[in-house]
């Protein structure tokens, strides 16, 4: 043998030493383990890179032990396909763990973002607040409420852009007819008045105060009620109009106010929402509304390649028509994503040129890329460059790795054409508001501060108009065939033992004699149109402009008390109104570096809990509470959130079958 061969073998078993000895897992399924990003309410959160696209993705790990709450996420987001939700790719079961491939966000969680920025000026809060509302209509659209919207499960992608995340409460709605819900969930600061109150709400009308709570926090850098004292707290989300400050101009100041509206039925739906003049001032319309597209072009380009390197296309077809979230499906979306990418850049080269000289000519729309975007776009896909994303720096399998993906990558083969070249959907919307508020001034007070902080904040502005290459689903039969038809919706629907009821007016609704339908006890002033806290209310935190989200007195109003929050466990009054007290301590300036979630001896002591190992309980910060409820959950899923406990009980949802299939156990490591 030569000597260098000898070497090369002595190599690769030192390195098969490493690998087998090292008590870290660094491979999970087709993805390498780089770096801890998060902790969750179950498990850890990692940084990781797809081997073969070369993507980064964030792994949610989870114990198997909370199958069952994942399934309610995994149902609900792997039907999620928008620019700002971000997207599940695959779902990897070993044995005693589930991880949850996802897209990644560098720039993480808009709590973060507002805490550093302390307030954020109108110009910017317009253009997330746009993209948060536009998800929100898409998912409403979908059939679906996410019932825990909050600054900590918004992130912020490379370019600034939002995604929503956390689909753990989320649940199928019927959009024709609003289905009423009782289950209180959510994270108190946030949660709307019907909801605090126990009342059964509408799913979409809660999520609408929540966005109103969201806006008022980037706009004024604090939350609106939120006291170390829940009860407090769901006091004033009762009873009290929030303090404005003088320097939120009238137009935010207006929609503020409508989102706010302690009455769920005079709050604005979403359509009525993205046509204020709040966004029509600062460019952003209907008419531009982002939806996920891909072509057909780069489906068939990533099917051929896939099935070069062996893949059964039937396979990946079933896969991909019922969203299984596996290993094939995984590829496929990445794959896409990678393609589509390509394509944007392609087409962004193209606009390059077209704008030289005649720059009248291109127009951008708001939420597209910016010239400079573009240039950067450009400049990346250079030939060397792409080399060089693609090389692997892996394993010893890494030449395999390689052949593997340049056979992926570098298929000369020829395919059709066709291409659908990147649009935008027109959604158009029946109701325009009745009165146009004031145009909106942009306080250059406020963007020269902003301008001068810190870069996190240049480059959001600078990354302004830039878009995301996304994958679409829509214009692929496969995936058309997937997407769930009104009549899944509707079966899924009746699998909800609380009946959908028609929300034709108000007045019809007074007239019903259900409780979830009588008008919230508060002032009546307040009841039809909410005026804000007079700004001369000078005992309500004075110079609150100025304070941060983690600065403000509320200042215990840092990040434990925002994750404070309905929790899974029912009282042994199943109509009492029980809230807990999240005790993570303070973690200072958007941080968190202790779990939230603290044992159950250290929660709020007037919650009676039912018998089981408390040590093994965590309280999740945006569990589930049921309220005014006589069902009692089946006995599979009291054991969701607190082991050995009967009295937890959850709205009845489809059920993902989890199967332990082996065939699933793509890389046990550990
Ligand atoms: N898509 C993502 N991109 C980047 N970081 C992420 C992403 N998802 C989660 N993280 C990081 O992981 C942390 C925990 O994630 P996340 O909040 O989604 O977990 P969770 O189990 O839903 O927690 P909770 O229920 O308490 O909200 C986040 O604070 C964030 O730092």
């Amino acid at each position: 043998m030569k000597k260098n061969e000898r070497a090369n073998l002595s190599a690769s078993y030192n390195d098969l030493i490493a690998m087998i000895t090292n008590p870290r897992t660094s491979i999970i399924g087709t993805y390498r383990i780089e770096s801890v990003v998060g902790e969750g309410s179950f498990g850890k959160v990692y940084l990781a890179v797809h081997l073969l696209t070369n993507t980064k993705v964030v792994l949610k790990s989870s114990s198997r032990k909370q199958a069952v709450i994942l399934a309610r996420e995994i149902h609900h987001h792997r039907r999620l396909l928008h620019p700002n939700i971000t997207r599940l790719y695959e779902m990897i079961c070993v044995e005693d763990r589930i991880y949850l491939a996802m897209e990644y966000c560098p720039n993480g969680e808009l709590y973060e973002y507002v805490s550093r920025q302390e307030v954020l000026d109108e110009h910017t809060t317009c253009r997330l607040f746009w993209q948060l509302c536009c998800a929100i209509k898409y998912l409403h659209t979908q059939g679906c409420v996410h019932r825990d919207l909050k600054l900590e499960n918004i992130f912020l992608d490379k370019n600034f852009d939002v995604k929503i995340g956390d689909f753990g409460f989320s649940r199928d709605t019927d959009c024709s007819r609003r289905t009423f819900m009782s289950t209180r969930c959510g994270t108190v600061a946030y949660c709307a008045p019907e909801v605090v109150l126990g009342q059964k709400y509408i799913g979409e009308c809660a999520d609408i105060w929540s966005l109103g709570i969201i806006m008022y926090a980037m706009l004024v850098g604090r939350l609106p009620f939120d006291e170390d004292d829940t009860n407090l707290t769901e006091l004033k989300i009762i009873t009290e109009q929030p303090f404005l400050p003088e320097t939120v101009s009238p137009s935010p100041a207006d929609l503020l106010t409508r989102l706010l509206c302690k009455d769920y039925r005079f709050r604005p739906s979403i359509d009525q929402i993205l046509s204020h003049p709040f966004f029509q001032d600062n460019g952003y319309h209907v008419s531009s509304i982002k939806t996920v597209k891909t072509s057909v072009k780069a489906e068939d380009k990533v099917r051929r390649r896939l099935e070069l390197v062996g893949v059964d296309i039937n396979q990946l077809n079933i896969s991909i028509s019922q969203q299984r979230c596996d290993l094939l499906y995984g590829w496929w979306l990445l794959l896409l994503e990678k393609e589509t990418k390509k394509e944007n850049k392609k087409s962004n080269l193209f606009y390059l040129q077209h704008s030289k000289g005649n720059s009248s000519s291109f127009h951008i729309p708001p939420s597209s890329p910016s010239l400079k975007t573009a240039e950067v776009s450009v400049t990346s896909s250079h030939p060397n460059s792409n080399k060089l994303s693609r090389s692997y720096h892996g394993h010893s399998s890494g030449n395999l790795l390689s052949t593997f993906k340049s056979w992926l990558f570098d298929s000369k083969s020829k395919h059709p054409s066709g291409t659908t070249s990147p649009s935008f959907d027109t959604v158009s919307t029946s109701s325009k508001w009745s009165k146009r508020s004031k145009n909106l001034k942009k306080r250059s007070s406020l963007e020269n501060t902003s301008s001068t902080k810190g870069s996190d904040h240049e480059r959001l502005s600078s990354s302004k108009h830039s878009k995301e290459a996304i994958v679409d689903s829509h214009e692929n039969t496969a995936f058309e065939q997937s997407l769930p038809s009104t009549d899944s919706h509707s079966r899924i629907s009746n699998l909800v033992d609380e009946k959908p009821r028609d929300l034709v007016s108000p007045t019809s609704e007074k007239n019903s004699t259900d409780n979830s339908q009588l008008p919230i006890p508060v002032s009546e002033g307040s009841l039809i149109s909410p005026n804000f806290a007079s700004t001369a209310n000078s005992n309500h935190r004075p110079n609150s402009r100025r304070c941060s989200l983690s600065q403000l007195s509320s200042v215990n109003s840092s990040r434990s008390s925002l994750t404070r929050s309905y929790s899974n466990v029912s009282s042994t009054s199943s109509t009492s109104l029980v809230s807990i007290v999240s005790s993570r301590p303070s973690t200072g300036y958007g941080t968190r570096p202790a779990p939230y979630h603290l044992p159950i001896d250290r929660l709020h002591k007037n919650i009676q809990f039912p018998g089981g190992d408390s040590s093994n309980a965590r309280i999740n910060a945006t569990a589930i509470l049921t309220v005014g409820s006589t069902r009692r959950i089946p006995p599979t899923s009291s054991s969701l959130m607190y082991n050995n406990q009967n009295f937890v009980q959850e709205e009845d949802e489809p059920e993902e079958s989890f199967t332990s299939d082996s065939s699933r156990h793509f890389s046990d490591i550990y």
